[in-house]
C-alpha cells in the first residue's frame, strides 16, 4: 500500500501564533520561559497534522527560517553572532543573525544575515554565509530532542535536513571563494549528523535538493555524486527531495544517486514520474508530489490517481505520496474562512486539507477502496466539476478588451530624452531628486483601526478621516524634512497586493490565509479565480487628497500586474501570461484615471518581475517577454509629460537588463545600499539610458544612515551612472520601520542630497 508523508507544515500557526510569540518575545514583552512556552503550544498544530501520515516530519518547524537552522545545525554560525567569543547555541545568538541588534547602550550592534528568496516563492531565507576559512561543527541536540517528543506521540518520524549541495548553493562565498571547496569538512558534519539519527533508531530521512530542478554545471553535478557516495551507508534510508521543477539534464544523475528514494514535483514535473518510475530500481521508493504545495486549489483527485495508478503498478509498497513541495507556502486551513464566496469555497484546499486529499488518495489506490472512500471521490469530482462549468471565472467584457489591445498602447509616444526634458519642464526638480518609495510607517495605531474598521467597531467616515490625517501627518513630515518628490504614505494599504486585490473583479482576499513571508512578518495572497477587471477606482482618493495638501508633486502609487500575479495564488485553467494581461489592462486603467486627475509622476511597482524568473535560466526569456509587456501595457498610454517610475526590490539585474531597459520607465528606484552600489555595473555596462534612484538606505535595518555614508554611496553611484540620471531615495518602502528612524534617516538623505549639489554647482 502507498504511503503518505509531508514535507514541511507551515509554522506560522492557523492564527499567526508564532509571529506573536516572536514579536512579544522581541519586544521583552515575554521572559524566554513564557515564550518557550508559546512555541510548543504553535508546534502542536504541527503534531495534529501528523495523525493522517504514515511519516513525521520533525525539523521541519523552525522559529525564524529552516536555512538559518541548517547554518547552526551544521555550526556555520557568523562570529557576530557569539557572545564573548563562544558560540552560544542559544535563541538570542539565533535572533541575532535573523534580525540583526541595534546598538543598545553603546554595545553590541550586529548586522543581520542578508535575506534572499527562497527559490521562486515569496518566502525569504537568511542566506549562508561561507568563506575559505569556514568551518562547520555539527549540533543536533535540538533535532534529537524534537525526534524524542514526536516519538513519545507515537508517530514514525522522518527527519528533513537541507541537502548539503542546496546548502552550498543557497550560501553566499563573502570571500568569493569557491563554496564547493567546503563541502569535504560539510560532508563530514551530514555523515555524523546520518549516523546520529541512525543511533536514534530512525529509518528515512528526507535529503531536501531543490537545487538539482536548476541547470547544474558539469562541477556541481560531480559534486552531488560524490556528496551522495560519501553520505551512503551512513545507517539511515536517505529521500532524495526535489521539488519547484523538472529534473531534465540532471533526471539521470538524479537517478544514478545512491539513495533509497527519491521525491518528484508532479505539479510541475508530472512529464517525469513515469520516467523515474522506471529507472528507479524495484527497493526505492519514488515519492510523488501529487498535491500543489504553491497554490490553493483542490485536487483533482481523479486526475492524481489516472496518474497514479499505473505507477502504483509499478512501485507497489515503495510507491510514497505527498505535497509537491512543503506545505509552507499555503495558509493553514480553508475552513476558518467565513466570508469567501459559498460558490467559491469548496474550490480551495489549504495546508490541512490537502493532508486530507492525500489520504483519500492513499485509500483509493489499495484494492479494495471503502464506501466512503468513493463517496470522497464523488464529492471532490462533483466540486471540479462545479468549478469548471461556474461561470464566475469568465467575464466576456474582459475577453473583449484583451482582443482590442492594439500594439501601439506598449509603447510611449516618445523616446525617454524627448520624454524627461517635457517632464523636467513640468516638474523643475533639482539635480538629485529626493524621494521615497511609497510607504511609511504602519503603525500600530493604523493596524488597529483598519482591525476596527474590518470588525464593524467604527464607521467608513470614521475610518477614512483616520487614514486621511495619516496622509495630512505624512505629507507634512516629507515637507518639513524637504523631499522633492512626496508620497501619501500607503497607510490605506494592508499589503500592496492585497489591497489592490480587493478592487479586482475575478479576485479574492481571505481573512486568514496567512503564509509567511519571512520571520514574523507574513502576507496574504490574494485568490485569482477569474478574468480579472478593476472593479472600481483603486488609489485615486488618496492620491488626490494627498496632492490637494502640497505644491510638491505627489506621486501615484500602484503595483504592477507581475507583482500582483507573483504574489497572488494564481488560476491554474489558463495561462500565467494571460492572467497578467488582464491584471495589466486593469492596472492600466488606474494609471489612466490618476493622469485624468493631474497626478504627474505614477510609480508602478514591480518588486516580484526579476524573482518571478524561472529557475532555470534557458525559460528565462519567454517569461521575461510577457512580464515586460505587461509592465508597457499598464504604463505606456500616458501622455510623454507624465512621469513613470517603477521599483524593484531585488536588484540583481545583470543577465536582465535589456528587459530592464525595454520596460522603459522613465525612472527606476532599485535596492543597492548594502551591494555599495555594486549592482549599478550592470547599467553603467549596458550604458542604461533612463533615470535610476539607487537605494542609499538600507531599510531592513534598524541603523540610521549617516550624511556622509549617503554622499559616499552617491559619488560611488555617479562613477558608475551620469550624475544627471541619478535619483536619491531608499531601498524599498518604509513600511516595517519606526517613525523615529524613517525621520533622522531621511533627514540626513535629504541633507546629503543638498551637499552635493552644492559640490555639483561648484565643480
Ligand atoms: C515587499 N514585500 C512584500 C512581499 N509580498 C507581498 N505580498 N507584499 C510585500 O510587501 N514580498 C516581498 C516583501 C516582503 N516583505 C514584507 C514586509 C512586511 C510584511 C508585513 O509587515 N506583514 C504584516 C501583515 C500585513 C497585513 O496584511 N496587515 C494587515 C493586518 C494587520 C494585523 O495583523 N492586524 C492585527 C490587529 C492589529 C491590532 O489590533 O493592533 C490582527 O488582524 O490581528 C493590516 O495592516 O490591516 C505582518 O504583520 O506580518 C510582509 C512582507
Ligand atoms: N511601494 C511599496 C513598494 C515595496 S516593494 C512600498 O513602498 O512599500
Ligand atoms: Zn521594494
Amino acid at each position: 500500500m502507498a504511503k503518505i508523508h509531508n514535507l514541511g507544515f507551515p509554522r506560522i500557526g492557523k492564527h499567526r501564533e508564532l509571529k506573536r510569540a516572536l514579536e512579544a518575545y522581541w519586544n521583552t514583552d515575554i521572559e524566554q520561559q513564557e515564550f518557550t512556552k508559546q512555541i510548543t503550544q504553535v508546534r502542536e498544530q504541527h503534531y495534529s497534522a501528523f495523525d493522517l501520515l504514515d511519516y513525521a516530519q520533525v525539523g521541519d518547524f523552525s522559529l525564524y527560517d529552516h536555512v538559518l537552522d541548517a547554518s547552526f545545525l551544521f555550526g556555520n554560525v557568523p562570529d557576530r553572532a557569539k557572545v564573548d567569543n563562544t558560540v552560544e547555541n542559544d535563541v538570542d545568538a539565533y535572533f541575532r543573525i535573523a534580525r540583526g541588534r541595534a546598538k543598545q547602550n553603546d554595545c553590541c550592534a550586529t548586522h543581520a544575515g542578508e535575506m534572499t528568496k527562497w527559490f521562486d516563492t515569496n518566502y525569504h531565507y537568511i542566506v549562508p554565509e561561507f568563506s575559505s576559512s569556514t568551518t562547520f561543527m555539527l549540533n543536533c541536540e535540538s533535532l534529537i530532542s524534537e525526534i524524542r517528543t514526536v516519538r513519545s506521540r507515537g508517530f514514525e518520524v522522518k527527519p528533513v535536513v537541507i541537502g548539503p549541495l542546496t546548502y552550498l548553493y543557497l550560501g553566499k562565498a563573502i570571500d568569493n571563494s569557491n563554496k564547493l571547496e567546503l563541502l569535504e569538512p560539510l560532508l563530514k558534519e551530514y555523515k555524523l549528523l546520518l549516523q546520529t539519527l541512525a543511533k536514534q533508531g530512525v529509518e528515512w530521512v528526507q535529503i531536501d535538493e531543490p537545487a538539482l530542478v536548476t541547470e547544474l554545471s558539469d562541477e556541481w553535478q560531480f559534486a552531488y555524486k560524490y556528496a551522495f557516495e560519501y553520505l551512503n551507508d551512513s545507517g539511515v534510508k536517505l529521500l532524495l527531495t526535489t521539488y519547484f521543477g523538472d529534473l531534465a539534464k540532471n533526471l539521470k544523475l538524479a537517478c544514478a544517486l545512491p539513495v533509497a528514494g527519491v521525491h518528484i514535483d508532479a505539479i510541475r514535473a508530472p512529464h517525469e514520474v513515469e520516467i523515474l518510475a522506471a529507472k528507479l530500481n524495484a527497493n526505492q521508493v519514488l515519492s510523488v508530489g501529487i498535491v500543489d504545495g504553491r497554490n490553493i486549489w483542490r485536487t483533482d483527485l481523479n486526475r492524481a490517481l489516472a496518474l497514479l495508478k499505473p505507477i502504483a503498478e509499478i512501485k507497489g509498497n515503495n510507491l510514497w505520496l505527498a505535497p509537491a513541495c512543503s506545505l509552507l507556502h499555503c495558509p493553514v486551513d480553508v475552513t476558518i474562512e467565513q466570508n469567501i464566496l459559498a460558490e467559491i469555497r469548496p474550490w480551495l484546499a489549504f495546508a490541512e486539507q490537502k493532508l486530507e486529499e492525500l489520504e483519500i488518495l492513499k485509500k483509493a489506490l489499495t484494492n479494495t477502496p471503502s464506501n466512503s472512500v468513493f463517496e470522497a471521490l464523488q464529492n471532490n469530482q462533483n466540486i471540479i466539476a462545479a468549478r469548471k462549468a461556474s461561470t464566475l471565472a469568465t467575464n466576456f467584457s474582459v475577453q473583449q478588451a484583451l482582443s482590442q489591445i492594439q500594439q501601439s498602447w506598449l509603447t510611449r509616444s516618445d523616446p525617454y530624452k524627448v520624454r524627461i526634458n517635457a517632464q523636467q519642464a513640468l516638474l523643475n526638480l533639482p539635480r538629485f531628486p529626493t524621494t521615497t518609495i511609497g510607504s511609511f510607517p504602519q503603525t500600530a495605531e493604523i493596524r488597529k483601526t483598519r482591525r476596527e474598521f474590518i470588525n464593524g467597531d467604527i464607521t467608513d467616515v470614521t475610518y477614512e478621516n483616520a487614514l486621511k490625517a495619516q496622509i495630512a501627518n505624512c505629507i507634512q513630515q516629507q515637507e518639513s524634512l524637504g523631499l522633492d518628490v512626496l508620497v501619501h504614505g500607503e497607510s490605506e494599504r494592508n499589503d500592496m497586493v492585497e489591497y489592490f486585490a480587493a478592487f479586482l473583479n475575478g479576485a479574492l482576499t481571505t481573512q486568514f490565509g496567512w503564509v509567511q513571508s519571512y520571520g514574523s512578518r507574513c502576507v496574504k495572497p490574494p485568490v485569482i479565480y477569474g478574468d480579472i477587471s478593476r472593479a472600481s477606482s483603486m488609489t485615486i482618493q488618496w492620491t488626490q487628497y494627498a496632492q490637494s495638501l502640497t505644491q510638491k508633486p505627489v506621486k501615484g502609487m500602484l503595483t504592477g500586474p507581475v507583482t500582483i500575479l507573483n504574489w497572488s495564488f494564481v488560476r491554474d485553467d489558463q495561462a500565467r501570461s494571460l492572467t497578467t494581461k488582464q491584471i495589466a489592462l486593469a492596472v492600466r486603467d488606474e494609471v489612466i484615471e490618476l493622469e485624468s486627475i493631474g497626478t504627474k509622476i505614477i510609480q508602478i511597482d514591480e518588486a516580484a518581475l526579476r524573482e518571478g524568473l524561472p529557475l532555470k535560466k534557458s525559460e528565462w526569456q519567454t517569461y521575461l517577454n510577457w512580464a515586460v509587456d505587461s509592465f508597457k501595457l499598464c504604463s505606456s498610454s500616458v501622455a510623454s509629460t507624465t512621469q513613470i517610475h517603477t521599483h524593484m526590490c531585488y536588484s540583481q539585474f545583470n543577465d536582465i537588463l535589456p528587459d530592464i531597459q525595454r520596460m522603459d520607465a522613465d525612472v527606476i528606484t532599485i535596492e543597492t545600499s548594502r551591494s555599495n552600489m555594486k549592482l549599478l555595473d550592470a547599467f553603467t555596462q549596458f550604458n542604461y539610458n533612463n533615470d535610476i534612484g539607487p537605494g542609499v538606505y538600507d531599510i531592513h535595518s534598524q541603523n540610521i544612515p549617516t550624511t556622509e555614508a549617503i554622499k559616499a554611496l552617491i559619488l560611488t553611484a555617479s562613477e558608475k551612472v551620469p550624475a544627471q540620471q541619478l535619483w536619491i531615495n531608499p531601498d524599498c518602502g518604509l513600511k516595517t520601520r519606526e517613525w523615529k528612524e524613517v525621520i533622522p534617516a531621511l533627514r540626513n538623505l535629504v541633507e546629503a542630497a543638498k551637499q552635493l549639489r552644492v559640490d555639483h554647482l561648484s565643480a
